[in-house]
């Protein structure tokens, strides 16, 4: 499992390593590792010119020490300091000393025109708010002039702990992080700014606590999780789910999610509703009805939502599955005007998949907050519906409501936004729950295969590649392979 601290966490652990070890020992790792990164890159290039983006913290004492390191390999290295008075002095000091040379932000424009590679030091964990003026400059230089760049720590002008992004940010090649990873360089859009992540272990990990802040699964955490038939199991033991999705107007609905939930390791599916036609036509070994969800026989997962409409029909459907006393997905169309008192005050979970702008609607808000601030809207939905809520869109998140670490799905490719991709993902969930997964893993393993899916699909996917993309990715992920 791949985790994330916040900067107080963080600040914190990093008091108690360095009671314990003698002064600049954290910061010459760090420097170490950032330099090894830079010379990867570096190499095989014929001219070897670098520009180092120098702000009055630490961030920028690192910097400064793995420029040293690279002027001391034989690069030509400029230190553009936004504050020559304020820059570590004893990074300085090493830079000088290993020849490198040091200039005013008005000659920027020019060093940066000669650079084969630009080291952004300018903020990191101490960076707050928006880049001030001057920085932002820098940051817009830095972009125009195209130059790869390698972040120190975090690319500067992102938040750490939220992931936002006000005004201009440095937008990085490649991002080398100490001692854990920050929740901003897994959540747009930081993450976007972060480019690729490696992670520099500079001996923080002991000091951290159990309980990190943002946590990823990793191939061998949805592996375990994933739920493999027994010699003893039949149909029933496996799980049913059943599927309360699709309308007259919208039979496709019912189609896609049925065929996530086929393909999400449950022992059968149910469907109840009207598109019923439609799905035994696609899907023969569905148990088809169109009654009311509660006379379709027994499930111990449902799904409600997909393409229902807003109908008094479509009202009564969602009533009806959450009046069962077993876990219920809402998704699409059922989460229009979804009550958070109902949802409390159920006795079974509730899995709320909203996208950005159903989420705004859930939380009264605009959508364009909820895409800036994802963690914060996927926390707030999770707290006041008493529900796990997985947000959709450039980085999925998953959060529940008794607290704990948010999941952050690290599969996925910007061509799942297509549609019917949503009535796939709620299908899987629901067969995941039904398996007996949790209602936290249930959704961030099903978000999970679902993005793999949609990487494997072949390009550019549609809802039903994805589906049918999933067992290759189920089988990769048994046999401990990634895919
Ligand atoms: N602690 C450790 O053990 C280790 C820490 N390490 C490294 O230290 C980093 C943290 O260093 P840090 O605490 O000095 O903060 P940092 O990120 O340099 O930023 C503060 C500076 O930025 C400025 N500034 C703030 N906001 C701004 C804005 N919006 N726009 C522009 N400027 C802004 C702020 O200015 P001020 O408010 O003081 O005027 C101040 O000068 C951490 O990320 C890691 O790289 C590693 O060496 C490993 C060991
Ligand atoms: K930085």
């Amino acid at each position: 499992m791949r985790t994330a601290y916040r900067v107080e966490t963080v600040r914190t652990a990093e008091r108690a390593l360095m009671a314990r070890l003698p002064e600049g020992t954290l910061m010459a790792r760090a420097a170490a590792g950032l330099a090894a990164a830079c010379a990867d890159l570096l190499r095989g290039g014929r001219s070897r010119r670098v520009v180092l983006l120098v702000g009055s913290g630490d961030n920028g004492g690192d910097a400064l020490y793995a420029g040293a390191r690279l002027a001391r390999r034989g690069a030509g290295v400029t230190a553009v300091l936004l504050s020559p008075d304020r820059a570590h002095p004893g990074g300085l000091a090493a830079l000088r000393a290993a020849g490198g040379r040091v200039a005013a932000p008005d000659e920027a424009a020019a060093a940066l025109a000669r650079a084969d590679l630009v080291v952004d030091g300018i903020t990191g964990i101490g960076g707050r708010g928006g880049l001030r003026p001057e920085a932002a400059e820098l940051a817009r230089l830095v972009h125009a002039a195209g130059t790869p760049v390698v972040a120190v720590d975090l690319p500067s002008g992102v938040d750490p702990d939220t992931g936002e992004v006000r005004g201009e940010a440095v937008r990085a090649a490649l991002t080398v992080t100490f001692g854990t990873h920050k929740p901003g360089l897994l959540v747009d859009p930081a993450a976007e700014h972060a480019g690729e992540v490696r992670l520099v272990d500079i001996g923080l990990g002991p000091e951290l606590p159990a309980t990190p802040d943002l946590t990823a699964l990793e191939p061998a955490d949805v592996a375990a999780l994933l739920p493999r038939p027994t010699g003893e199991s039949d149909k029933y033991r496996r799980g049913v789910i059943g599927i309360a999705a699709g309308s007259p107007r919208y039979p496709g609905a019912a189609v896609l999610a049925v065929g996530g939930a086929l393909h999400g390791g449950a022992g059968a599916v149910r469907y109840a509703g009207p598109a019923d036609a439609a799905v035994i036509a696609r899907y023969p070994e569905t148990l088809v009805s169109t009654g009311l969800p509660h006379q379709a026989g027994r499930v111990q997962a449902w799904v409600v939502g997909p393409g229902i409409g807003d109908d008094p029909q479509a009202r009564e459907r969602v009533a009806d599955v959450l009046d069962a006393d077993v876990p219920v997905l809402v998704d699409a169309d059922g989460l229009r005007g979804l009550d958070p008192d109902r949802i409390r005050a159920r006795t079974a979970p509730t899995v709320l998949t909203p996208h950005a702008g159903e989420a705004a609607a859930l939380l009264g808000t605009a959508r364009d907050r909820v895409e800036a601030a994802r963690l914060t809207a996927v926390r707030e939905l999770a707290e006041r519906f008493g529900a796990v809520a997985l947000l959709k869109g450039s980085t999925t998140l998953v959060a529940d409501p008794a607290g704990g670490p948010v999941r952050v799905n690290p599969t996925g490719t910007p061509w799942l936004a297509t549609a019917g991709s949503g009535d796939v993902l709620s299908g899987l969930i629901g067969a995941l729950l039904a398996t007996g997964l949790t209602p936290l893993d249930a959704a961030s393993t099903g978000a999970y295969l679902h993005g793999l899916a949609g990487s494997h699909a072949p390009t550019p996917p549609s809802a039903s590649t994805v589906t049918e993309a999933l067992p290759a990715v189920w089988r990769a992920l048994l046999d401990h392979r990634t895919p």
